[in-house]
């Protein structure tokens, strides 16, 4: 979130859902890169690189990568933001003073990047990887290398890695503005939730937050905007017949939305408001009740 930028009315559902639009892009063009190199599966395992065990390191080289990268980002104040959630536990703090942001949340401590590492290693990059490491064994076997290697590995551990940290925050983003969207219905009609946030009634809270009408229409422009960017051209800038295919493969990017990113956000809707009345008064929650 821009620390002087001046938001008119923060809680807009239209202005939430039109970031959670452009951070569509960023998810896509940052799969579109992850798709030029292959699985590289082992940067994914716990304990497989004797070098990061030697420095102390029992977790994974991306786990590593996320832990450098955001010990860095810490000190730059980046998780002071109220849309920025780390993967990583024990952060420093800011070496400078922290931006006084509008207080727009509820006070809260929902952060599920733990949930999204899981899906996306496990689920998402063998996939997104897929066409890479085709196209990868192809020119290994033409150059005489075969087995398992020849569709796996291609050594690009680091350019893999620095692509997964980006494409991780950026689902991370899109999944954590579930938040702002959850407040935002939350205070234009508290009475139909206080009832089910007091009760723990948590299928009320989904059938509550959740619009089929606007998930249905997300995945309608998914799939078109995924094949769109993923559309390869000649020199002259004519398109090239089936010019997508070796780029990105479409189908996951909407799968990863309709199986994993869309519920997983609709969990940090639900789990927000669990927490939405810790700490008030029944004098507080009755105003809210009576809010018009
Ligand atoms: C994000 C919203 O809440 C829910 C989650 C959605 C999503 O993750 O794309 C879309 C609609 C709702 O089911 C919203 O209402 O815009």
């Amino acid at each position: 979130m821009h620390a002087n930028y001046v938001i008119e009315d923060p809680l807009s559902l239209d202005r939430i859902r039109s970031i959670l639009t452009r951070l569509e892009d960023t998810i896509i063009f940052s799969l579109i890169e992850r798709a030029q190199f292959a699985h590289n599966s082992m940067i994914y395992q716990r304990g497989a690189f004797k070098e990061l065990l030697e420095l102390g390191f029992s977790g994974s080289w991306l786990e590593w990568f996320l832990k450098e990268i955001e010990t860095f980002h810490a000190k730059a104040r980046r998780y002071t933001s109220p849309d920025e959630y780390p993967f990583t536990a024990s952060l420093p703090a800011p070496i400078i003073p922290p931006i006084k942001y509008p207080k727009i949340l509820y006070p809260n401590n929902v952060n599920v990047n733990a949930s999204i590492l899981s899906f996306y290693t496990c689920a998402i990059v063998p996939r997104i990887a897929l066409s890479a490491t085709l196209k990868l064994g192809c020119i290994k076997r033409a150059n005489g290398i075969t087995g398992d290697d020849a569709h796996e590995d291609d050594g690009n551990y680091g350019s893999a890695a620095t692509i997964d940290v980006e494409v991780l925050q950026a689902i991370s983003k899109r999944v954590h503005y579930g938040k702002f969207v959850s407040e935002s219905k939350f205070i234009a009609d508290p009475a139909a939730f206080i009832p089910h946030i007091q009760s723990r009634n948590t299928d009320a809270l989904a059938a509550l937050i959740t619009k089929p009408e606007v998930e249905q229409r997300l995945l309608q422009r998914l799939r078109k905007k995924a094949t769109l960017y993923a559309q390869d051209f000649a020199s002259d800038g004519e398109p090239l017949k089936d010019g997508s295919k070796g780029k990105l493969d479409v189908d996951s990017v909407v799968e990863l939305y309709e199986h994993y990113i869309i519920p997983l956000t609709r969990d940090v809707e639900v789990e927000y408001l669990l927490q939405r009345l810790e700490g008030l008064s029944p004098e507080e929650i009755e105003k809210l009740n009576t809010q018009t």
